[in-house]
């Protein structure tokens, strides 16, 4: 048996970092296996990598540029955190992976979800998450959370306008019906508690279906 791979996504300020990091802690807690890490980041080269691309000052950065820092990002992060990790057979969370680069890039930016699934599948050697746990919230209300903590840095990508956002979501909409298999729908409008509790049940069912 190896590892298994859970990625998180959904739009700005949905909830997902502060659910994610409780989750791992309680998992950690209880003795499993697990780490936390995300995208882009996660490891020094994929962490500098972000910087460029949510460099604020980088309003000329070209839309395709932009996918493929993204999944250069994700080739190094997979080689070197996430495949090792499970080939331990550890339990990897993950803050986003290539369904954030298919509804961001590929649907929002309008470079075409096939083509960056193409270059990403090539970046992957086409690997998938086990489950995926979409946090579905309307992106205005995800973007006031944001506004509304003043810890958060904005970067180039919270920038965008409105309809930007509304785009990310409908490609996520596409990117779930394609992927329904793996997808799981959190409602995260819900208070901070109710998310919790509700991911926090999804995930620990699958581990236990899965041998944990
Ligand atoms: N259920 C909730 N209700 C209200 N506020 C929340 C809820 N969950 C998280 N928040 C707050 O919303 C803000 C964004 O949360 P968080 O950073 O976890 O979201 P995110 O999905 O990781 O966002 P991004 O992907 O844009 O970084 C934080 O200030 C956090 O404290
Ligand atoms: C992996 C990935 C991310 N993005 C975007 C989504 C967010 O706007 C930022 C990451 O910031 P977060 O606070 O860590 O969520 O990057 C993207 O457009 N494409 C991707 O593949």
């Amino acid at each position: 048996m190896k590892g298994l791979f859970i990625t998180f996504e959904g739009p700005e300020g949905a909830g997902k970092t502060s659910v994610i990091q409780k989750l791992a802690e309680e998992l950690k807690y209880r003795n499993y296996p697990v780490i936390l890490t995300r995208e882009p980041g996660g490891i020094a080269i994929a962490e500098q990598i972000r910087s460029v691309i949510l460099d604020c000052n980088n309003t000329e950065m070209d839309a395709r540029t932009e996918a493929l820092l993204y999944a250069a990002a994700r080739r190094q992060h997979l080689v070197e955190r996430v495949i090792p990790a499970l080939e331990e057979k550890k339990i990897v969370l993950c803050d986003r992976f290539i369904d954030s680069s298919l509804a961001y890039q590929g649907f929002a930016r309008e470079i075409g979800v096939e083509d960056v699934l193409s270059i990403n599948e090539f970046a992957t050697e086409k690997t998938l998450p086990s489950l995926t746990i979409y946090f579905d919230i309307d992106p205005e209300a995800g973007l006031k959370r944001i506004a509304a903590n003043n810890k958060r840095e904005i970067n180039r990508l919270d920038q965008e306008e409105l309809d930007f956002h509304y785009r990310v979501k409908a490609g996520y909409d596409l990117v779930r019906e394609k992927y329904k298999d793996r997808f799981i729908v959190v409602d995260a409008s819900k208070d901070f508690d109710s998310v919790y509790e509700k991911t926090k049940n999804v995930i620990v069912t699958f581990l236990s279906e899965n041998g944990y």
